[in-house]
């Protein structure tokens, strides 16, 4: 629990990560740090001999970075952040600055050069702190470095080509990824690992301290954090502002991450501090500004609590399209939008200040607005809208949530107690409502969308030339995968009454003529030819007796060599992470959800090989597999 007061001081900023790097918004998330991604634009083509010493071109770079989104943000939408986060890590070689290799050759290159030998890994960091005065932008700039050494072993030819076959090295600083594949090329490591990852935390923890609570009076002995000041410390010192641990701060608002979620880890958690009595107890201030002790209250324990309460507000938000009439005439005060939408203002009102205290909406003078976040993920026609799957949790999910109880009870589905209804009769309603087809598919359409990049792109399958897209629906995925291999002709195969309706769904432009569409049960029909079978949200449905149909139908009709790719979030082997894929369980499908070794186990059971898995950090992972030759 140390760290945490530090991170505490961001909890009501509005602070934003300037960086596309998965790895860096990982390991900042994992520390229950709240930010926006706004990746930066800024062209890495500083000129490195201009530099005296790598690590100046790496921090100068991080800087360019993050002031770049600071500009655009500020410039955009005159909503200026309180903090951006910038990186850049670079490897050193001889002198020599390695960034992220161009192609497959570049990594080779890269890769000879740092092989048998020791290099360094710099991360440059700059934390701009910005406000806006007179409509102009003004920043203040705290930047450092950190070295890490890391020492590759003697490696032979052929497994640095294996290695860059996996398509590993591709966005990685030095061509490799240690905290994967390329972590079996490392002989040692000194220093901060997370650093070699792409973010120095503790650096940025000490570099944190040090700007929130400079050395005061009564402490002046400590000039420099050279270590993160311990919770006591924290406790003791009073800066003027309310402290990180004090209550008004947990009140902030949960700002959405770059997923769009509302981060679940709570930035206290000393639940599980050992630590208990003094930890738990933090000065409070009470309205005549007087410190007062106070149980710390557990803040992940009460946002599960109010959870219901914030999905409702989210659902029925949506349900009246309040979104997608910000997104077009906001500004909007509660009085114009319930004229809009046909609600009571007083309601209203108090739904959209509950939006905005979610973090969903801004409230300034003129009235709501939708932040970033929301116009891309919560209005109908956002770029990557979940529109359709909030709805779909509203309407479906909701109600079943509703009889968990008698789901626990019974370990069976609540569709009687939900829907009045047995789940064969719910599924003629699907084939025979429209609106409930259309409601289902565009729930499906949603997280496919969301996901297609990272499922697509979590291997190289650039030597596929045709794919069959199994249970493929409107085929999002297959529309991404055309796009990055373009070489690639997908068969979107699916139920002749979701072909019918996948029309709605199609983008226009180019390498949309690569997508077919064909219908068929792919429990019963024979499957369309193809070197790669995807099977995405498909397994975790299934009984094991219909997997067993399915899958030895792939098996069968799939030739050697050729690969099967599964997009389902992959639980961890204890099977209670992500939680994501643990909630979604409590629906008591005939389905379970597996862990890696179980996609394993079942894909090896079904003559599969070479089983590999990525945890893409999106909503769906990947495991690719492929079919062995029969044996002798
Ligand atoms: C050496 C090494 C680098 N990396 C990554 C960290 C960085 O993401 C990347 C270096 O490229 P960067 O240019 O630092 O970062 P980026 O392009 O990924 O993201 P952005 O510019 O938007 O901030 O290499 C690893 O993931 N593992 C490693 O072992």
């Amino acid at each position: 629990m140390v760290l945490n007061p530090v991170l505490g001081k961001l909890v009501s900023k509005r602070v934003v990560l300037a960086s596309a790097s998965p790895r860096r918004q990982e390991i900042l998330t994992n520390v229950g740090l709240r930010f926006e991604v706004v990746p930066s634009w800024f062209k890495e083509t500083l000129e490195k001999s201009s530099f005296a010493a790598p690590y100046e071109y790496a921090v100068e770079t991080a800087k360019q970075k993050a002031l770049e989104v600071a500009n655009r943000m500020h410039v955009k939408h005159l909503r200026t952040p309180d903090v951006v986060i910038g990186a850049d890590t670079i490897v050193t070689v001889d002198e020599q600055i390695l960034e992220k290799p161009v192609d497959k050759q570049d990594a080779y290159r890269m890769l000879s050069r740092l092989n048998g030998k020791e290099h360094s890994v710099f991360t440059g960091v700059a934390i701009i702190h910005c406000s806006s005065k007179d409509n102009q932008l003004e920043t203040e700039v705290t930047d450092f470095y950190e070295e890490t050494k890391v020492k590759f072993s003697d490696l032979s030819e052929e497994l640095l080509w294996e290695y860059i076959h996996s398509g590993e090295p591709m966005d990685k600083a030095g061509g490799y990824g240690i905290q994967a594949l390329g972590g079996m090329l490392v002989e040692y490591v000194h220093g901060d690992f997370l650093n070699v990852v792409g973010f120095p935390l503790n650096h940025f923890c000490k570099k944190l301290a040090e700007l929130y609570y400079p050395p005061s009076k009564h402490n002046v002995q400590h000039k420099k954090y050279d270590s993160i000041p311990s919770v006591d410390t924290f406790e003791n010192l009073s800066d003027g502002e309310s402290e990180s641990s004090n209550f008004t701060e947990h009140k902030g608002a949960s700002k959405l991450d770059s997923s769009g979620m509302c981060s679940s880890e709570a930035i206290y958690n000393s639940e599980n501090s050992s630590s208990v009595t003094t930890a738990l107890m933090v000065p409070l201030e009470n309205q005549n500004g007087v410190s007062e002790s106070a149980a710390k209250l557990p803040s992940k324990i009460l946002e599960l609590m109010d959870g219901f309460r914030a999905s409702k507000a989210l659902f029925v938000a949506s349900k009246l399209k309040i979104f997608d009439h910000l997104k077009d005439k906001g500004p909007l005060k509660a009085v114009d939008i319930a004229d809009e939408v046909g609600t009571s203002v007083c309601g209203t009102e108090r739904l959209l200040d509950a939006c905005a205290g979610l973090g969903l909406l801004e409230k300034t003078t003129q009235g709501y607005s939708n932040t970033d976040s929301t116009n891309t993920y919560l209005t109908s026609d956002g770029e990557y809208s979940l529109h359709g799957y909030v709805i779909h949790s509203n309407d479906h999910l909701w109600p079943l949530f509703t009889n968990l109880e008698s789901a626990v009870k019974e370990g069976t589905r609540q569709n009687h107690r939900a829907f009045g209804k047995k789940a064969e009769d719910l599924f003629k309603d699907y084939y025979h409502s429209q609106e409930v087809k259309q409601r289902f598919m565009a729930a499906m359409h949603s997280i496919a969308h969301l996901t297609a990049r990272d499922v697509a792109t979590a291997f190289d399958l650039s030597r596929f030339r045709s794919a069959c897209d199994l249970g493929g629906c409107t085929g999002a995925l297959a529309h991404e995968l055309v796009q990055i291999y373009p070489n690639l002709k997908v068969t979107v195969f699916d139920l002749p009454e979701v072909i019918a309706n996948t029309s709605y769904f199609q983008p226009s432009g180019q390498h949309t003529a690569q997508v077919t569409f064909v219908s068929g049960d792919f429990f019963k029909d024979n499957l369309p030819e193809a070197d790669l079978y995807i099977l995405s949200r498909v397994l975790h449905d299934w009984p094991d007796e219909k997997i067993h149909v399915l899958l030895s139908k792939v098996s069968a009709v799939c030739k050697p060599g050729s690969a099967l790719l599964v997009a389902e979030i992959v639980l961890d082997e204890q099977k209670t992470h992500p939680p994501r894929a643990v909630l979604q369980s409590l629906s008591m499908t005939e389905g379970k959800q597996r862990s890696g070794s179980e996609y394993k186990q079942l894909l090896e059971k079904y003559g599969f090989t070479n089983v590999q898995i990525k945890i893409t950090g999106n909503l769906l992972d990947a495991v690719l597999c492929i079919k062995k030759n029969p044996s002798p």
